[in-house]
């Protein structure tokens, strides 16, 4: 079989549908929401960290079985239910309206499966094992977090105000040579080291020197 094709999705007010309120639901609700997705949980019981959601307007809960009219304006389907006949209905009902749809303990009945992800800033990495062990997704993700900290933020987020900068001043190949230095580990270092201003002053002096 082919890998898995890996994108990044704006979720920001889109509908989801999430079947099931059991812990499994609980992990995908949790990261649908941060993602800023409107969540629509449909099951008879829900966990009280997902009632707590509820009661605080966060996401909705239709308290009752899931049946097919369910799927409505959702762009992406989660059936989270322990029950295997309940999961492929859902299966097949997105599939039905071409809507993306995951089971949790089926990659069969899947045309998309999760990633263990990890931000930092506008850094954002998805490591998937195409479903071989997520246990492993998981563990190189907390590797990556220790590789990667939360200085990533900051020097993302100064690259970008910069990066508008030498777009605009700098011809292309001094943008590369202005890039290569910027990007060499020393800013990065000096703002682990919370140097900021240091950091600025060497992106500024790079900058300054490339100049005509
Ligand atoms: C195929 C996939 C479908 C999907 O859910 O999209 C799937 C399937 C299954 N997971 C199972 C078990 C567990 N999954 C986790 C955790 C995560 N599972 C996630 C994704 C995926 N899980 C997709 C593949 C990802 C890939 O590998 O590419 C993560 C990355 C994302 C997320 O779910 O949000 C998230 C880690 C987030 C993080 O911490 O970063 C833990 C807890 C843990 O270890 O922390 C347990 C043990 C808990 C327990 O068993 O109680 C089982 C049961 C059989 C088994 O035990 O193996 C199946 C079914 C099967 O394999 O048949
Ligand atoms: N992909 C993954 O990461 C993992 C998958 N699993 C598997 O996923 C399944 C769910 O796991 P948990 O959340 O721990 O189970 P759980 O039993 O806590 O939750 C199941 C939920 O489904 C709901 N439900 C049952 N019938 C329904 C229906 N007809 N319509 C709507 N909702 C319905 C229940 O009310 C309950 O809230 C299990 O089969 C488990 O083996 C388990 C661990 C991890």
């Amino acid at each position: 079989m082919p890998q898995y094709y890996p994108i990044f999705m704006d979720l920001k007010d889109q509908s989801v549908l999430v079947v099931g309120g059991g812990n499994v639901a609980l992990r995908k609700v949790q990261t649908l929401l941060s993602h800023g997705a409107v969540v629509r949980i449909v099951s008879p019981k829900v966990l009280p960290e997902l009632r707590t959601l509820v009661d605080d307007r966060t996401c909705y809960w239709l308290e009752k079985e899931y049946s097919p009219e369910d799927i409505g304006e959702a762009c992406l389907v989660f059936s989270c239910t322990e029950n295997e006949e309940v999961n492929q209905q859902v299966s097949l009902d997105a599939k039905t309206h071409y809507r993306p749809v995951n089971v949790v303990d089926d990659p069969e009945k899947c045309s998309f499966i999760v990633p263990s992800i990890m931000e930092r800033g506008d850094l954002n990495i998805a490591v998937s094992t195409g479903g071989s062990s997520p246990i492993v997704a998981r563990q190189i993700r907390q590797e990556l977090e220790a590789l990667y900290g939360s200085e990533m933020k900051e020097y993302l987020s100064l690259l970008k105000v910069w990066r508008t900068k030498v777009k605009t001043s700098l011809p292309p190949e001094k943008r590369s040579v202005f890039w290569d230095r910027i990007t060499d580990g020393e800013v990065r270092k000096l703002i682990q080291e919370d140097r900021l201003s240091e950091a600025e002053g060497v992106i500024k002096q790079c900058f300054l020197s490339l100049l005509d």
